[in-house]
């Protein structure tokens, strides 16, 4: 396989790959047309903040398996057109918390004692004591705007050095912050309350610019530090409010626009120390973070549950052992089914029954509906299914009950167009040897694989022969079959293993007996 990494990261990881026996080649500070060209024949694509993985990338990419990103922060990459294409997108969320806490807590000091602005004097030969008196954190109050994993860290190291802290985050429980010595307040509060205001939200629609001219105004002095993203503080406005003295000084570590251009405002006010998107760069926390990607693409390309996926479901690894072989039985439960039915489908029911309803579902509906949908010819995978049955309309149901009659562990895959319907029920025999045990109500014991004839017929003397004579008179071997019956008489399924497909022309042969009512052509993977 082959992974391109174009933003740098740490050789630990990328050895790991190349241990592992695959192709890595690096191509830094590549956009455009030379990115959409070094991406196209990649299977796994590692970056940093520094490239833009947009739809085009996708769309230049056709054996993109994955985007690892060797970090936190994924507004460089277009999710959903990941999703639409099927590919996985990763990030190594626990890595770099660390190296970014302890970098805004420095840049919280830098600023408040203009350690940055009294070195460069000094190195240029000026003694500029008397220039400069700084604020002490102690005794003041920290406002954190995004109390998350960056923002908790944050509080933690300058609550120990007696801050009072107080956070705006919508989305984080009383009792977390309660732990970690926060009081949750609104935005309003905690501008105007915080000496020290500190960002660690994402950069969403909802953070954009979240921190503008009137914030500023509220809190109406002291420092403020975002080692967040740029764009969650406007740039004009922050530099705007430096200049005037609104607030004391500013640091910051994230631009909107990076590497950052030489007009940017900030970079022109003196109280506010910059530092290059330097948040992550520790040597412990990129060893981390190369590993961690490193590991989540070997996972992806040994189809294994990739830990912190963000557009895949999610699986416990623990568990995966035990739910791995039912991944495989629903999809091919949800390919016999689709093939039977042969309709519009537009529901889809994946039932559980006995041990597996006790077990995380999510990846095994998710390779049922890939099977319920590549027949039909549409780019599915794990990643996308559940978004293409929402964009088809298709309703998706899952059921789970811990009884079961005759299996240990049951999954039916039902594909219905709202009146007719199709249920296809498989189990593992021994743990992991596949069987379909019902289609559309016939108990049956087929092995799913390779190419299966499901032949629907009145139970009379003489159809089974009829059948294999037709298939033996076109060279077409049966290597395995399963007749079963509802009742003596009346209708019948027979499952066939063959050795090759067949074609329309055997099949018309097959259908004009009046004993045979459906005859339908079942390809599995496996041969
Ligand atoms: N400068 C650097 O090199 C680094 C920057 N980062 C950035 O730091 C930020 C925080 O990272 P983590 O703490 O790991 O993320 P996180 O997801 O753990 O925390 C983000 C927090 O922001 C909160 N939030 C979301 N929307 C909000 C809103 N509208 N108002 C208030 N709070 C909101 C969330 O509830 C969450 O608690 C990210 O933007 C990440 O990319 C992270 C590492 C290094
Ligand atoms: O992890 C993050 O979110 C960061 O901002 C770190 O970015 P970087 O990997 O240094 O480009």
């Amino acid at each position: 396989m082959k992974i391109l990494v174009t933003d740098p990261v740490a050789d630990a990881g990328i050895a790991r790959l190349r241990d592992a026996g695959h192709e890595v080649e690096t191509a830094y500070e590549v956009a455009d047309e030379e990115l959409l060209a070094a991406v196209a024949d990649a299977n796994a694509l590692i970056v940093r903040s520094g490239t833009e993985v947009t739809e085009a990338v996708f769309e230049a990419a056709e054996d993109l398996v994955i985007v690892g990103r060797a970090g936190i922060g994924v507004d460089n990459i277009d999710i959903d057109a990941a999703t639409d294409h099927g590919v996985i997108v990763a990030n190594a969320p626990e890595g770099n918390v660390r190296a970014a806490a302890e970098h805004s807590v420095a840049m919280a000091f830098a600023a408040a004692r203009s350690i940055p602005q009294a070195h460069a004097r000094l190195k240029a030969g000026e003694w500029a004591k008397g220039d400069y008196l700084g604020t002490e954190v102690n005794g003041k109050t920290l406002g954190v705007v995004g109390l998350g994993r960056v923002g908790q860290e944050v509080a933690k190291r300058l609550g120990s050095l007696g801050m009072d802290i107080v956070a705006f985050d919508p989305y984080i429980g009383e009792e977390r912050a309660e732990q970690i010595g926060a009081e949750l307040v609104d935005l309003e509060d905690c501008l105007a309350r915080a000496d020290f205001l500190t960002v660690h939200t994402p950069l969403t629609p909802e953070t954009e610019n979240m921190i503008a001219e009137d914030e500023l105004a509220t809190m109406g002095g002291g420092y403020l530090i975002n080692c967040a993203r740029g764009g969650v503080v406007d740039e004009d406005a922050l530099a705007g409010a430096v200049e005037s003295g609104t607030l004391d000084g500013a640091a910051v570590d994230v631009f909107a626009d990076e590497p950052v251009a030489p007009d940017n405002p900030l970079l022109a006010v003196e109280d506010i120390v910059v530092t290059p998107h330097l948040g992550a760069s520790t040597e412990a926390a990129q060893e981390y973070v190369a590993t961690s990607i490193a590991d989540q693409i070997l996972a992806a390309f040994a189809d294994e549950p990739v830990v912190n996926a963000l557009n895949a479901p999610s699986v416990d690894k623990s568990a995966f052992p035990r739910i791995r072989p039912y991944i495989d039985l629903a999809e091919t439960a949800g390919k016999v089914a689709a093939q039977v039915f042969d309709d519009r489908v537009s529901e889809v029911t994946v039932s559980y029954e006995g041990d597996i309803a006790e077990e995380d579902v999510d990846l095994v509906t998710a390779s049922a509906l890939k099977g319920v949908f590549e027949p039909l010819e549409w780019q599915v995978n794990a990643v996308n299914a559940q978004k293409i049955a929402e964009e088809r309309g298709i309703d998706v149901t899952e059921r789970k009950s811990r009884q079961t009659e005759d299996f240990q562990s049951l999954i039916t895959v039902t594909v219905s167009d709202g009146e007719e319907s199709v249920g296809v029920c498989g189990t593992l025999f021994a743990g992991d040897d596949p069987r379909i045990v019902r289609i559309d109500g016939f108990r049956v014991d087929a092995i799913p694989h390779g190419q299966m004839l499901v032949a629907r017929n009145y139970d009379r003397p003489g159809v089974i022969g009829f059948i294999g004579t037709v298939l033996g008179d076109n060279d077409i071997n049966i290597a395995g079959m399963f007749n079963a019956r509802e009742t003596r008489g009346g209708e019948a399924l027979t499952v066939y293993n063959l050795d090759q497909p067949v074609s329309d022309e055997v099949r018309a042969t097959l259908l004009a007996d009046e004993r045979l009512i459906d005859v339908k052509n079942i390809t599995l993977n496996g041969e």
